[in-house]
């Protein structure tokens, strides 16, 4: 099985469900140039910073009003100096770099809000990356290897070399050096930076790392400009015509599935000063430029990288062990972004103009992943996408639980800035939000060394080299051992050597040797079993001092957690309490508006009650008069009717005395013409014309209130009434005994406008008619009738009598003639005529 694919499957199971913290966001706010300087954030401490638009801001259309809170992890005031920062954000990281864990630290922010400044700072107030390898190199101090005994191996990882072979790496670099840096090491030094030797270093150390573990500084320096990496401590080579430029380097995998830049120089270092002068090189190799927010502006993201390797020492503290698999690296990536930028700000051009649309496009990438993450935590299942910018691309790993994520907001709070910052703010939030997998804690492969074998090497060592400078007594032990080692060899006595067979001098000589020898064993093991209970004193104490310091180091950070702990649930109490206070006065708001809209509620259940009653009561009213109203036109009503009556059944009565006497008055012209005999008086009963048939008045005319003006007419003198006469075109001339009374008349043919009826006082109506009867003689008939006012304005005629005059024919038959003219009259009598004047 492929370990490496199988730890990223662990990856990705952890980023799903292992445990998580939120990335760590700390904001800082830069002091302000001028006092003057019109302002758009203040802090409120401990955590707390108030975005507000500035009042030039206000004034515009559209803008913004509202001030915005955001709460970060620390916000660090204008007047916080580099030492604190660093210690709050930067000194956990190094713990964990110490402790072969993976960190990344990043700067954000609007061009000039400080962010080169937080991150490298100056040579006398060194910013986060300086106090960095000072810390270090405090710490690692006596338990660093000598060089070149971890090598990188090019793929991210490293080998281990025995201290023979590094001695001769490190004769070889030697003579490969140049003779002028040989005979002078500090040329080169000299020249590379004068803040290197104006920098005023840090005291600061970590105390809790593996003391039994040897330990190797490298560092690398890259930038990413135009979104392509460069690595800023690759030599050029020159090839006597012109310098060659850096070289494009490509991001791989390593066999972890860790992401680093392929072919980076990565420099071993053996003090900070040498640290330095690495970065001081490629410090010099960055694309800076002036513009016009920043006479300084980085126009690249660049990144040192740090990393520790560290493998134990054998059982006796002395040599590395030899086995790759006892290797731990811990990396710490510092970052320093280039600053976000508007070119309505800027005024950039060419190429500062592409730097900064590229600047943008990878802050962009960066803000779409983490927001792509926040969202995939609460549920979605987006593809991230990392590769959209190499800057993404690079700390992909970190993003997906490989370290620690910490990233400082840098904050520029001149109300210039307000908008940027805004932007700004709104994705440090979003960062706040995104969960980040714990690091795998490894468990330390169990080499079964005792722990705390190198001090107790050291100790001895020591103890050693302090008996040998001294020469001191070795302590008493009651067998005379006490005595220096001349005094317990005593001097070998003199012994006259007198003759060959002087055999007592020779055994004399032979028993002081033996008794001298036994001397010697003794005191020798004597000391070998001191020697030993000795060393395995000290291995005991040393191991019991370990271990004391290893649980005085775990409390201790159990307490700085507690602590920690402790301080986020004091702002996050002091943020809920802030929080309580504001729902509070929004309560009491709410409660108030209810209260008042109660009251108006019941105020206008009221106005409609009483505007209820008001309506029940004008109701009654309008009720009982329109009952009045009823009443009174009912009565009204029937007193018309009467008098309608009335009139009609006058005007019935006049119109029979009428008839009556047009009846007379013809029957007494008929008598007056006829001879006074017996058959003159049957012919006179033939002359008597019928009565035509008097209907009953229309009910039109009787509803008017014009009926009386009419029945006032039809009482007017007959002399004074005008006539209508309607006759024939060419009538012919009657020769009749009886001519009609036209007094006042008017004559017309033709009636085809009913103005002729209507105009002109017109009461009375006769239609002439002339023919020939059944029996040859000429018949002229006149039908009479009242003209009388219709209600639609108009006139209608009535007819009411109808006069024949006839001039006899002497063939014509009498009797049917009688017959026919009764008939004509009662018919004739029966037509009305209705004409129609406008309407007014
Ligand atoms: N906290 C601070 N105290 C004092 N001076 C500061 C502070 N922060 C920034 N400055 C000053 O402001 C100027 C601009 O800062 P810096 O170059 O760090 O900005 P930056 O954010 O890195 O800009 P860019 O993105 O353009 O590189 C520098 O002269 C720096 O010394």
């Amino acid at each position: 099985m492929n370990p490496g694919r199988n730890r990223m499957q662990n990856k990705n199971s952890r980023q799903k469900n292992g445990p998580k913290e939120s990335m760590e966001v700390c904001c800082r706010v830069r002091p302000v140039p001028s006092q003057n300087t019109e302002l758009c954030l203040k802090v409120e401490p401990p955590s707390t910073v108030i975005l507000a638009p500035p009042p030039s801001y206000i004034n515009l259309r559209n803008a913004p009003t509202k001030e915005m809170h955001y709460t970060f992890k620390k916000v660090f005031q204008e007047q916080i100096s580099q030492k604190e920062v660093f210690e709050s954000v930067a000194l956990p990281l190094i713990e964990n770099l110490l402790n072969a864990k993976n960190s990344l630290l990043f700067t954000y922010g609007v061009t000039g809000s400080g962010k080169t400044h937080t991150m490298i700072g100056s040579g006398k107030d060194g910013g986060i990356m300086p106090r960095c390898i000072d810390t270090i190199f405090n710490s690692i101090g006596m338990y660093k290897t000598n060089k070149y005994v971890f090598k990188p191996d090019k793929l991210n990882g490293f080998d281990i070399q025995s201290e023979s072979e590094a001695i001769i790496e490190m004769q070889q670099e030697i003579i490969c050096q140049t003779p002028a840096k040989i005979k002078n090491p500090k040329l080169e030094r000299n020249n590379s930076d004068q803040d290197l030797f104006k920098r005023i270093p840090t005291e600061t150390k970590i105390t809790n790392i593996d003391i039994d573990n040897a330990y190797a500084v490298f560092v690398t320096f890259v930038e990413i400009y135009n979104n392509s990496v460069y690595d800023l401590l690759e030599e050029c080579p020159d090839d006597g015509f012109r310098q060659r430029g850096p070289q494009v380097k490509i991001i791989r995998e390593d066999a972890d599935h860790n992401m680093f830049v392929h072919g980076v120089n990565e420099v071993e270092v053996s003090s900070a000063d040498e640290a330095f002068e690495a970065f001081y090189k490629g410090q010099k190799r960055r694309r800076i430029a002036h513009t016009t927010l920043n006479a300084e502006s980085s126009r690249a993201h660049t990144i040192f990288t740090i990393r520790v390797v560290q493998a134990p020492v054998d059982q006796q503290g002395q040599s590395i062990v030899q086995d790759k698999k006892y290797l731990q690296i811990g990396q710490l990536s510092l970052v320093d972004l280039a600053g976000s930028e508007r070119t309505n700000r800027t005024k950039n051009t060419g190429q500062r103009l592409r730097e900064a649309g590229n600047i943008n496009n990878s802050l962009m990438t960066l803000r779409n992943c983490l927001e792509l993450l926040r969202e995939n935590q609460k549920g979605a299942n987006k593809m991230i996408p990392y590769r959209d910018s190499r800057l993404t691309h690079l700390f992909k790993t970190y993003f997906e639980g490989e370290g620690q994520v910490c990233m400082i907001v840098c904050v520029n709070p001149q109300g210039d800035d307000y908008d940027e910052n805004l932007q700004v703010m709104k994705f440090a939030e979003i960062s706040q939000e995104v969960q980040i997998a714990f690091p795998p804690t490894t468990p330390r492969v169990n080499h079964g060394f005792t722990p705390g074998r190198r001090r107790a090497n050291n100790a001895l060592k020591k103890f050693e080299i302090e008996y040998d400078k001294e020469n001191q007594e070795i302590p008493p032990s009651g067998n005379g051992l006490h005595k220096k080692p001349v005094e317990i060899f005593a001097d070998i006595p003199s012994l006259r050597y007198v003759s060959m067979d002087d055999d007592l001098s020779v055994k004399k000589a032979k028993e002081f040797l033996e008794n001298q020898l036994q001397l010697y064993n003794s005191v020798t093991g004597n000391i070998r079993e001191r020697y030993h209970d000795f060393r395995e004193m000290i291995l005991k104490t040393e191991r019991t001092a370990f271990t004391a310091s290893q649980e005085i180091e775990s409390i201790k950070s159990l307490y700085e957690r507690e602590k920690e702990r402790n301080s986020d649930l004091e702002s996050r109490v002091k943020n809920s309490d802030s929080q309580m206070c504001s729902l509070k006065r929004k309560i009491d708001e709410y409660e108030l508006n209810v209260k008042r809209l109660k009251r108006e509620l019941s105020e206008k259940d009221m106005h409609i009650h009483k505007t209820k009653i008001n309506t029940e009561k004008v109701k009654e009213q309008y009720n009982s008069k329109i009952a009045q109203t009823q009443e009174k036109l009912k009565t009204e009503i029937e007193r018309r009717l009467r008098s309608q009556k009335s009139a009609m059944e006058f005007e019935a009565r006049s119109r029979d005395r009428k008839l009556r006497e047009a009846k007379r008055v013809l029957s007494d012209e008929a008598l007056r013409s006829i001879p006074s005999t017996p058959s003159a008086a049957m012919e006179r009963s033939k002359y008597t014309v019928s009565t035509p048939s008097v209907r009953p008045p229309s009910p039109n005319f009787r509803s008017t209130g014009r009926k009386l003006v009419n029945a006032r007419r039809a009482r007017r003198s007959r002399s004074l009434e005008t006539w209508l006469e309607h006759r024939p075109p060419a009538p012919l001339p009657l020769a009749t005994i009886l001519q009609p009374v036209l007094t006042k008349r008017k004559s017309v043919s033709k009636l085809t406008d009913a103005k002729d009826m209507v105009s002109g006082g017109v009461d009375k109506y006769c239609l002439v008619t002339q023919g020939q009867d059944s029996d040859g003689d000429l018949e002229a008939r006149i039908y009479k009738g009242d003209v009388l006012p219709t209600t639609g304005g108009g006139v209608q005629v009535k007819f009411s009598d109808v006069e024949i005059l006839k001039q006899k024919s002497p063939s014509s038959s009498p009797t049917r003639r009688n017959h026919n003219l009764a008939n004509n009259a009662q018919n004739g009598c029966s037509v009305a005529i209705e004409g129609h004047g406008f309407r007014r």
